[in-house]
């Protein structure tokens, strides 16, 4: 009898299916326990088929006995909607200034409008999300943040005003404790909240590490869209020391939304984390790739002495 070849091409393509999964084993094994913070950029949540494979890819890590909490970003989407409604907006140093309209906006589209649409594709995927901001149960309580400029020529040091920008001060470890031992799945939105009761903006990317930090992430994932980090020729940098991180922020290469991103890994690795990555959120099953193949792309930053 001869072999129906379609019928073999599809044995080999289940049978590499098979193996895929089973070689897959030994790192559902490593990470079973661990919690992974991940940050889901909001250039990374563009595409509607992308954002389900990344609900699934985030179900299939509760599965396999991790704890993943997302945080999320929406920089862009709030772009949209100030521009819909004519308000200007700039950015410094990767922040955006952030005045009280400002941050009604950006309280309505991130704790809003994103966050729900996250928490409803990772439910329909079959996990238990819970969306919530910073400002539920006092997640992550925020300050101002103080940001300084110094003058080349003259030297002086200025204080620079971003209005409602905030940073976190601290985070509620109760909750996120409750969240690890349960099967939900956090969804976190980057508000936080002052000691007035008032609204800060804080950079998804920082608030994604001082939650990572405050309940003993073992990683820290940043899904954005670009390869990873690139050199100054535009060439992916697989992985860095923190020393090195700091030298290209300080001749430029890297820039914008990059330095929030970067400077919270390095903070990270810096406190304990073991690692931290950034990879590129357009890619379908990036996480999976980087986690539990030995095809994992982007950058990851690790410590000077590692
Ligand atoms: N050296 C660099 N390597 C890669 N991206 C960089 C670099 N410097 C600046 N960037 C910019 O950083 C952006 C990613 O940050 P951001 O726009 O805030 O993304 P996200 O919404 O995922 O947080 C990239 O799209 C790129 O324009
Ligand atoms: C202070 C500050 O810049 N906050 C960000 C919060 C959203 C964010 O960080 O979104 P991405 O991760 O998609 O860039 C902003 O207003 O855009």
């Amino acid at each position: 009898m001869t072999a129906d070849p379609n019928r073999a091409d599809e044995r080999a393509t289940w049978l590499e299916k098979a193996s895929t999964l089973s070689e897959a084993l030994p790192f559902f094994r490593e990470h079973a326990g661990e919690t992974f913070v991940i940050k889901y950029g909001g250039h990374a949540m563009g595409d509607e088929n992308l954002a389900q494979l990344f609900a699934r890819d985030v179900v299939l890590l509760r599965q396999v006995g991790i704890n993943p909490v997302v945080v999320h970003g929406g920089g862009p989407q709030i772009g949209a909607m100030l521009e819909r409604l004519k308000i200007k907006s700039e950015f410094v140093d990767g922040l955006r200034v952030t005045d009280q309209a400002t941050v009604d906006i950006v309280e309505m589209v991130l704790a809003g409008s994103i966050n729900k649409q996250i928490v409803t594709a990772i439910n329909q995927a079959g996990g238990f999300a819970v969306g919530l901001s910073g400002k539920d149960g006092q997640l992550i309580r925020a300050r101002k943040l103080r940001r300084t400029t110094r003058d080349p020529d003259s030297n002086i040091e200025r204080v620079l005003d971003l209005g409602f920008v905030g940073e976190p001060a601290e985070i509620n470890p109760h909750i996120l404790n409750f969240f690890q031992q349960s099967d939900i799945i956090p969804v976190i939105a980057p508000t936080g909240v002052g000691m007035s009761g008032e609204t800060y903006n804080i950079n998804a990317d920082t608030a994604a590490g001082a939650i990572g930090g405050a309940c003993g992430a073992s990683r820290l994932i940043f899904l954005t869209d670009v390869a990873g980090v690139l050199d100054k020729q535009g060439n992916l940098i697989p992985d860095m020391t923190a020393r090195q991180a700091r030298q290209l922020i300080a001749d430029g290469t890297i820039s914008g939304g990059m330095i929030p991103k970067v400077e919270t890994c390095l903070q990270a690795v810096e406190l304990g984390v073991k690692a931290a990555v950034i990879l590129d959120g357009r890619v379908p099953h990036a996480m999976l790739l980087e986690l539990f193949t030995p095809h994992g792309a982007g950058t990851l930053i690790r410590h000077d002495a590692a």
